[in-house]
């Protein structure tokens, strides 16, 4: 993928431009406070597509703020304010004729803790395509194998569909939230620190699975965990205090930082 480093001259943040047709999301000098406070300030940079984005930095960064932001979960928090433009493949997400339901169809989004519903592992995966759309059984249930197949959970669970969820390990439980949200065919998967409550077999599963998806959708990662960030993302961004430090392809980012303090967190000697 062609894309260009420089530094803005105005500002010193560090700008990776993308060719227009190979970029998934657009940030442009986007800020974010609660209740006045900022948590993200002027953001700016471009995601993209087909490719996964890591965003690190310590805690209360803004990594959260900014995974919610994209899929507009701060919209009924009425302490937030924004500002600048986030678009979605040339659409800005706050545009008034955006359709928020369709928005958070096209940008799925995991959390920390697996939070499979309490019913089947069937009508987990079927949960959202029928609020999505009337159909046949036979077709539902090819969507229902795609979707648990593309998350490597088909061969796990295929005796089974009919068991609870709750019933399956932790790993397998966020491997069914992963299939729950492809199932609707997003075209964005933002993942929030999606490994950090699983044991180390569970999360090599994960990063795998992350790996494999970005032939399907674009990812954005947030992590804590550096090797994470290294082993499978494409590009990081380094956030400080809602401020976005360094951006570029990871192996840059992790090998020859441009600034101390990104070396400093990247190697620990900074929490
Ligand atoms: N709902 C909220 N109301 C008020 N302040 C919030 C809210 N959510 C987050 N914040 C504040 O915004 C800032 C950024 O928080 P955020 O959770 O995005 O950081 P983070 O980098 O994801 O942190 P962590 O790595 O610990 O999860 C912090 O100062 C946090 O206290």
């Amino acid at each position: 993928m062609l894309a260009s480093r420089h530094v803005d001259q105005a500002t010193q943040a560090p700008v990776t431009h993308f060719p227009a047709d190979q970029c998934c999301l657009e940030i442009d000098q986007f800020s974010l406070a609660y209740a006045g406070k900022p948590a993200l300030q002027r953001l700016t940079l471009q995601v993209p597509r087909h490719r996964v984005t890591a965003f690190i930095g310590p805690s209360g960064c803004g990594k959260s703020t900014f995974l919610r932001a994209i899929n507009r979960l701060h919209d009924l928090n009425e302490s937030v304010s924004h500002s600048g433009e986030i678009s979605l493949e040339g659409h800005n997400i706050h545009a008034p004729e955006m359709n928020v339901t369709e928005l958070r169809r096209r940008v799925g989004m995991v959390f920390q803790t697996p939070n499979p519903f309490p019913m089947s592992i069937y009508e987990n995966v079927a949960f959202g395509l029928r609020l999505q759309k009337r159909l046949a059984k036979r077709q539902r249930d090819d969507i229902i194998e795609w979707a648990l197949t593309s998350a490597a959970l088909w061969d796990e669970v295929k005796d089974r569909l009919h068991r609870s969820a709750w019933q399956l390990s932790g790993g397998q439980q966020q491997r069914l939230v992963i299939a729950r949200t492809l199932a609707v065919q997003p075209d964005v998967l933002l993942l929030d620190e999606p490994a950090s409550a699983l044991d180390p077999i569970s999360t090599l599963k994960i990063e795998e699975l992350i790996r494999n998806l970005k032939s399907q959708l674009t990812l954005v990662l947030v992590t804590h965990n550096m090797q994470q960030a290294a082993r499978v993302s494409d590009y990081t961004a380094f956030l400080q205090q809602g401020e976005l430090v360094e951006y570029g392809p990871t192996d840059h980012v992790f090998t020859n930082p441009r600034l101390q303090r990104t070396e400093n967190y990247i190697t620990g000697r900074m929490a």
